[in-house]
Parts: structure tokens; C-alpha cells; sequence
């Protein structure tokens, strides 16, 4: 079956995608805020033979003409020319200029790592306009907040806009769902004139709480107005409440945009006992969310993100990645090279704490409310 720009058919293709190899998860594993994230997330689904069903692919690097389609020359060449220094005083004002001081560390073979990371998210977004796939996941992407010519929030390159200007130039409406603890500002501002791609993130919106964007009349400009919808939360929010809302939303959503192509950034940064201390999820709460749009059928890309507790983190994704292949995973974590670090219980399981919610039911109710009142205007 053969979809086209406007009305893909749903591909006959029940493949799942799954982007990595050794040198991606070697670099990722040294991003100073996540270490050795990648490999955990990556082994833990090795653990419960979740690779036997589906496709694993190594991504190619993503080129440096694909790198500027959204990225500055500047920032590339740049990162081209640290990539082998050592961490040395040569730069370290142009390192500031780039973004690259205190929350983004330069990386040693920071561009070998930008290129690999943008490379996995094509090499996904190509599987999906190839329809070799109708899911594609790769958990070492969804670095949102980084910009056109700076690193920001740990992100030193938006795999997610890179992937979204490929899928655009096959998919007529593209879907960005962003369930982040926080705002994906870069993804945001980088579409927010354009009514062809609607981004949607939910997010923790408090005072000084990063990167400060987000309000609930942030809905766009120009002819974009009304195709970004920022659902700002209180700390405390539990499954129940968060995935109600986003029902609510994302439904009203695929009934007025009618989106052809979804992606989904799954930070676990929104789960109980992450550093962050935020909000009060489990996987089973992220997990809703993600059926719920993969009960669409629609060409899906899923992307990882934020996640501070690696050890919850990587419980999350691989729960994801359980749900896609619609396999319910047993609760007692598999022996593997990180079994000790999901001490004590070495269960799947997340419990949430004991945090005061500030999500009252009259505040949900007021950014349910905006949101269905901004959507009146789409379509
Ligand atoms: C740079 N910051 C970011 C940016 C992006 C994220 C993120 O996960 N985005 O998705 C998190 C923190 S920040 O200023 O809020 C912080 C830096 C270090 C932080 C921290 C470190 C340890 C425990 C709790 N918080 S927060
Ligand atoms: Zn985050």
C-alpha cells in the first residue's frame, strides 16, 4: 500500500525500527549529566530480549549539509575544530559564544557525537518516508533545547527539528508531541510560524524552573498561530491526572490537525525520584500517553530526552519499547552488566512518592479549557 503526501495508508510494514551501535552508545554514554545512560537504557532491552523483535539499525552520520539545515555554519564549524582538541584555554570565549560552558560541557569528539546523534534520528525519519517502518525508535535522540546556533539545556544538537524537516519534506501535517519535564523550546520556536507542523509539549511552568517558556498563551504567530500548544503543569502531577489531560488534548488535536506523521519526545525526566524532584510520574503514566497515539496508526517516531535517575530512565524505555512490541515485560529486572543498580527491589516497576501535588482539578480545568478554545482556531 502505497501512502501518499497527503493521506499516507497505514504501511503494511509492522517493523519497528531501532536505531543504535557501539560508538553511538560509547558517545552518549559520556555526556556528563547522563553517564553511561545510554548503555544502561540499551542493555536493559538487550536483557529482555526485546532486540529478537525488532529491527536493530546502525545509523550512518548524519552529514554536515544535513547538520545545516537547521544548525548555524558557525556552531558546525566550530564543534568541527574542538572535536579533537583537548579541553584546552584555546576558545574557551568561543566555547561561551556556543553554548558550551557549564550545563554543555565540550565532550571530547563533541562532533563525531552531534553528527551520530543527528544521525540516528534521520536515519529513522528516512525509515519512516521509506515505509521500511511503521515505528522508529531511538532513545539516544530528543535533545530539545538545542538551538540554531548555540548548545543549551545538555542539548548540543536538535536531532528532533533535524528529524521533523526531513519527515516534512514527505508528510504533509507532522505531530511533535513533547513529554518532557521540560519545555522543548528549540523544537517549538523552529515551527512556530508554520501551520504544517504542530507541536504540542507538556511541561513543568514555574518561576525561575527551565528554560522559563511555556506559558498557556504561547500558541505561535503568523500563519503558525494556534499550532503550538504549551500545557504548563504545577510540581506533583500523577499518571492518572497527566494522562487524562493529555487525552484530552492530543485527541482534539488529531481530530482538527489530523496529523500524518507523529513524533514523540519521552523524556523520564517527568518520573518520581528523578533529580529533577518535579513531577510524580511512572512509566505506566508515560505509557499511556504513548499508547495513545500509537493506537493512531500513523508513522511514529519515538525519541528519548531527559532522565536523570538512569536507573528509572532506563525502567521507562524499555517499558516503551515493551509496549510497542505489545509485550507485557516481567517485573523482576533481568541479570545484566547493570543489574546492581536497580537495588533494592531489581523490579521494573516505579513507585511514585509522596510529593504534594499543586495540580489542583480547577487548574487542569482552566488549561483544558484554553487549549480547546485555541484549537477552535485550526482547521
Ligand atoms: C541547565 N539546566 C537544565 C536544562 C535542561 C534539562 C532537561 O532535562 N531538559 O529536557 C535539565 C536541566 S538547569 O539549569 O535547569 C540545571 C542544571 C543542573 C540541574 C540539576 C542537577 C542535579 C540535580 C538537579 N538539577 S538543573
Ligand atoms: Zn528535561
Amino acid at each position: 500500500v502505497v501512502g501518499s503526501k497527503d493521506s499516507p495508508e497505514q504501511t503494511e510494514n509492522n517493523e519497528i525500527y531501532y536505531v543504535f551501535n557501539q560508538k553511538l552508545l560509547q558517545l552518549c554514554d559520556q555526556v556528563p549529566k547522563i553517564p553511561k545512560r545510554a548503555s544502561m537504557v540499551h542493555t536493559l532491552i538487550e536483557a529482555y530480549d526485546l532486540l529478537d523483535h525488532v529491527t536493530p539499525v546502525s545509523p550512518e552520520f548524519a552529514t554536515k549539509d544535513e547538520l545545516l539545515t537547521f544548525h548555524s555554519q558557525e556552531y558546525i564549524e566550530f564543534l568541527e575544530r574542538v572535536n579533537l582538541e583537548e579541553d584546552s584555554e584555546k576558545d574557551e570565549e568561543l566555547k561561551q559564544q556556543f553554548g558550551l560552558g557549564y550545563d554543555c560541557p565540550s565532550l571530547p569528539l563533541v562532533y563525531d557525537f552531534v553528527r551520530l546523534v543527528a544521525g540516528a534520528s534521520l536515519s529513522c525519519a528516512k525509515a519512516l518516508i521509506q515505509q521500511k517502518c511503521r515505528i522508529a525508535i531511538n532513545w539516544n535522540g530528543g535533545w530539545h533545547h538545542a538551538r540554531r546556533d548555540e548548545a543549551a539545556g545538555f542539548c548540543y544538537v536538535n536531532d528532533i527539528v533535524l528529524a521533523i524537516l526531513k519527515l516534512k519534506e514527505h508528510f504533509n501535517r507532522v505531530l511533535y508531541v513533547d513529554l518532557d519535564l521540560h519545555h522543548g523550546d528549540a523544537v517549538d520556536d523552529a515551527f512556530i510560524f508554520t501551520p504544517k507542523v504542530m507541536t504540542v509539549s507538556l511541561h513543568k511552568f514555574s518561576p525561575g524552573f527551565f528554560p522559563g517558556t511555556g506559558s498557556l498563551n504561547r500558541v505561535g504567530g503568523g500563519r503558525g498561530k494556534f499550532y503550538t500548544i504549551s500545557v504548563p503543569l504545577k510540581d506533583g502531577i500523577k499518571d492518572e491526572q497527566y494522562s487524562d489531560l493529555f487525552t484530552r488534548v492530543i485527541e482534539q488535536v488529531r481530530v482538527k490537525f489530523q496529523p500524518s506523521v507523529v513524533v514523540v519526545q519521552c523524556g523520564a525526566d517527568t518520573l518520581s525520584s528523578d533529580p529533577m524532584q518535579s513531577f510524580n510520574l511512572t512509566p505506566l503514566g508515560v505509557g499511556q500517553c504513548v499508547s495513545r497515539v500509537l493506537s493512531w496508526k500513523l508513522p511514529t517516531l519515538l525519541l528519548g530526552g531527559g532522565g536523570y535517575n538512569m536507573a528509572n530512565t532506563a525502567r521507562c524505555w524499555s517499558y516503551l519499547t515493551g509496549l510497542v512490541l505489545g509485550q507485557k515485560l516481567p517485573s523482576e529486572i533481568p541479570d545484566h552488566e547493570f543489574f546492581l543498580e536497580y537495588g533494592p527491589g531489581y523490579q521494573l516497576e516505579v513507585c511514585p512518592a509522596h510529593y504534594t501535588n499543586y495540580n489542583t482539578v480547577e487548574y487542569m480545568e482552566t488549561v483544558a479549557k484554553a487549549i480547546t478554545k485555541n484549537l477552535e482556531n485550526v482547521r
